[in-house]
């Protein structure tokens, strides 16, 4: 770009800028205002109702009519600040791109300069940044120079790209500008990507690529697949598509109809920077262990995959953890979902177990009579609509044996000479003794106390002729060793202690026979690392969210669990219909360099492909260390080396919760500042960070120093993916330590990838 070129960009920015001041000034002008008008008001309104208290109709009418003014100030109020603060947000950089489009048949092309938000030029009525959310905006990530098209709501618009620029502009000065063909600049997004991981995610929309912005703007399909290789920008996507349903729909949805499943806690709080700075509200995140074990009870601790992952890892006995995978692998299985729905049909007409409604040791209402009631009385209703009814009766049986109750005791008090008072008085304590636990009878009545759900489930595992009457039924094939099988679970269950993979049965018995507790509001659901989730998990997000639609982002490379989760997207086409999923693949990789990338991708010789971005680092390191002490020291001196080096954030990652304890006991003890990371923990932070493999999914670090690659440690083939999945972590450096001779999956991959230190 030449010189005059460039100064005219100068002279564009600050007119822009120069018109966002004056905005920013108005809009500040009226929030003061509105705001001391707002407090004139409270105080004149506060003078009235203290001066008149038994204020006459006519006052009350003005009284009124003031409160209307204060609620239309307020709403003012809110406008002015909103853009008060919008304005002030896009001032340092008001846009990073400007297209120039000129449609078919016109000579002239139309300048368009796209930035996080929209301003208008009041004067002029002009657009002087569009969003990039905007139709036109589109055009940008999705065409080079030449022929391009976007949609609007009035039909699609052909015309030609003229023109393509990126900007860095920082406090309001244009550092560079470059004109890009093709792809959206890879200077910018190399600087992008050389960048330091931060505390939390940052937004992409600079440089959305072209196969991703398909999947953002995609509000077509009822169901979006998307296998994306990691680092491939999922979860990017994910943030940006919510971004771009709250503009689209604006009218219609708000950030309260979004709910994005996400891993765990950490994860949440990372990535909950994205949606504020792109000027939107966060949506609603969950976990699904969260939601089960919220609804299945307090009475039953349900164990959550984090827990599971560790015994599975700690497990030392080869049989038992065998075992157990037959568990996880069965119950999670199309098969086992189908036995379940078919016993849950089966309730319905006999085996329904309940719960005595007792008052102290006295029932009121028995489990007998409840059990007449479902299957008599009530027969002829769906099960939860049998439910409901069975519970305004006992709600009107508890509430006729209150009165009773509280005659009774009151009877006792007035023949109890320790108890002195009038009548009144002791009626009134006889009604707060009784009412306390009638209050009680009440809430758990409410919440379906009377219907015992873990009795029934452990009745479908105590008696095998009715699991293999169901499984016959549903035809499902019931695996040889179930015996075995049902006996841990109940093992478990006796101790009010629900395994993971019998967590699902559970939650779906209790929403299908008390009445799914659906989301209806809800319009997107979002699950990301849907690979770790089974097919019963998400038939049940299915139903719980009817009418969502879902954007499911997964990495079959990632699945660290297979047991527990999804080796192919074939299940989750058959939950949702394959009709209404289109599925995505994205096999460019942004997070790491091309070493780091190419050491990883040679850990998965069968793996999903993975293609990196051109951006050159130092090729990973294999660290050998004589003993443990020595392999600490190492990690110490590496990890003060790397921070010093400015590096932001670095995580020596272990294999389990207990290997981290133990790191980060021995790195403090060498005098490393290092922090430890558990499950509980809700923020990431920066600095030198200890953490277990599976909680590392989904973040990224700096620099990752894998803790023990040692040939003793990774030894399974079934933890390869575990593996993959710690190394694909870090952006710029790789290490790895290991204590003699390093694992199979360092050893078997090529020696040309990867340096080694000893
Ligand atoms: N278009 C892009 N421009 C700039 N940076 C990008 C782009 N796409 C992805 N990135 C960056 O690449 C990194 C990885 O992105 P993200 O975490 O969204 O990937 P992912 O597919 O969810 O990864 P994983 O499955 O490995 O957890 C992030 O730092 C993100 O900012």
């Amino acid at each position: 770009m030449d010189e005059r070129e460039l100064q005219a960009e100068r002279l564009r920015l600050k007119a822009v800028t120069a018109v966002i001041r004056k905005q920013l000034d108005e809009w500040e002008q009226t929030e003061r205002k509105r705001k001391s008008d707002m407090n004139e008001l409270a105080k004149h309104l506060w003078e009235e109702v203290t001066i008149d208290p038994q204020a006459s109709a006519e006052s009350a009418v003005s009284l009124s009519q003031q409160t209307q003014v204060w609620a239309e100030l307020h709403r003012s109020y809110g406008h002015a600040s909103a853009m008060r603060q919008a304005l002030e947000a896009a001032l340092p950089s008001p846009y990073f791109a400007r297209i120039d489009f000129r449609e078919e048949g016109q000579s002239a092309a139309e300048p368009v300069y796209i930035g996080k938000r929209s301003i208008v030029d009041e004067a002029s009525g002009r657009y002087l940044t569009l969003d990039w959310r905007a139709p036109l905006a589109g055009v940008y990530y999705d065409y080079g120079l030449g022929e391009a098209r976007y949609e609007t709501p009035e039909g699609e618009v052909r015309g030609y790209v003229d023109l393509k620029r990126q900007y860095r502009i920082r406090n309001g000065e244009l550092e560079f500008a470059i004109d890009t063909g093709l792809q959206i600049g890879d200077t910018i997004l190399q600087e992008m990507l050389s960048r330091n991981a931060g505390e939390r995610m940052r937004s992409i929309v600079t440089t959305i690529q072209r196969e991703q912005n398909a999947v953002i703007r995609d509000d077509h399909s009822p169901v979006l697949i998307v296998q994306g290789a990691a680092g491939s920008g999922k979860t990017s996507i994910a943030l940006q598509r919510v971004a771009y349903l709250l503009y689209k729909y604006r009218k219609r949805i708000q950030a309260e109809h979004i709910v994005l499943f996400s891993p765990n806690l950490l994860f949440a709080d990372y990535v909950s920077g994205v949606l504020p700075e792109l000027g939107e509200s966060n949506m609603r995140q969950m976990t699904f262990h969260d939601y089960a074990a919220g609804r299945i009870g307090k009475q039953l601790h349900v164990e959550d995959r984090y827990a599971l992952m560790e015994k599975l890892l700690a497990e030392t006995d080869e049989t038992e953890r065998a075992r157990r995978e037959a568990c996880i692998r069965f119950k999670t299985s199309a098969d086992y979902m189908r036995i379940i729905l078919r016993y849950i049909g089966h309730l319905e007409r006999e085996g329904a177990i309940f719960r005595d409604v007792i008052y102290r040791t006295k029932p009121i209402v028995t489990a007998e009579t409840l059990r007449d009631w479902f299957y008599g009385r009530y027969a002829a209703e769906p099960a939860h609509v049998r439910l409901d009814k069975m519970k305004e009766k006992i709600v009107d049986a508890v509430k006729v044996y209150a009165v009773r109750q509280t005659k009774r005791v009151f009877r006792q008090l007035q023949n109890d000479p320790r108890y002195l008072g009038t009548d009144k008085e002791l009626m009134d304590w006889a009604k707060r003794r009784v009412g306390e636990r009638i209050d009680e009878i009440l809430e758990e009545v409410g919440a379906f106390g009377f219907v015992d759900i873990p009795a029934m489930y452990r009745q479908l595992l105590e008696d095998e002729a009715l699991f293999r009457r169901m499984a016959e039924a549903a035809g499902a094939a019931v695996p040889p060793d179930w015996t075995s099988m049902k006996t841990y679970a109940l093992e478990w269950l006796s101790r009010s202690t629900v395994p993971y993979e019998d967590a699902t049965a559970l939650l779906y018995m209790k929403e299908s026979l008390e009445g799914l507790q659906t989301f209806n509001p809800v319009r997107h659901v979002l699950v990301d690392e849907v690979q770790d989730y089974d097919v019963f998990q998400l038939y049940v997000l299915r139903k719980l969210f009817p009418r969502a639609r879902f954007t499911l982002l997964g990495d079959l490379n990632q699945s660290i669990l297979a047991e527990a989760g999804l080796t192919g997207y074939g299940p989750v086409e058959d939950v949702f219909g394959r009709e209404h999923c289109r599925t995505f693949r994205l096999t460019r990789s942004y997070r790491s360099t091309m070493e780091i990338s190419a050491f990883t991708t040679s850990l998965l010789p069968e793996g999903e492909p993975v293609e990196p971005v051109t951006r050159s680092g130092r090729r990973p390191a294999l660290v050998i260390a004589s003993d443990a002490g020595r392999m600490t020291q190492l990690a110490a001196r590496d990890a003060a080396a790397l921070l010093a080096d400015g590096l932001q954030s670095v995580a020596v990652i272990c294999r389990t919760q207990a290997d981290a304890y133990r790191a980060h006991a021995a790195l403090r003890a060498e005098g490393a500042a290092a922090r430890l990371l558990t499950r509980d923990d809700a923020r990431l932070g920066s600095g030198l960070l200890v953490l277990p493999s599976y909680l590392a999914k989904g973040l990224e670090f700096d620099a990752v120093l894998v803790w023990d690659a040692s040939a003793g440690t990774y030894v399974r083939e079934s933890e390869r993916r575990l593996f993959y999945t710690v190394c694909t972590r870090a952006l710029h450096t790789l290490r790895l330590y290991a204590v003699g001779e390093p694992s199979r999956f360092v050893a078997e991959a090529d020696p040309e990838l990867y340096d080694v230190e000893s």
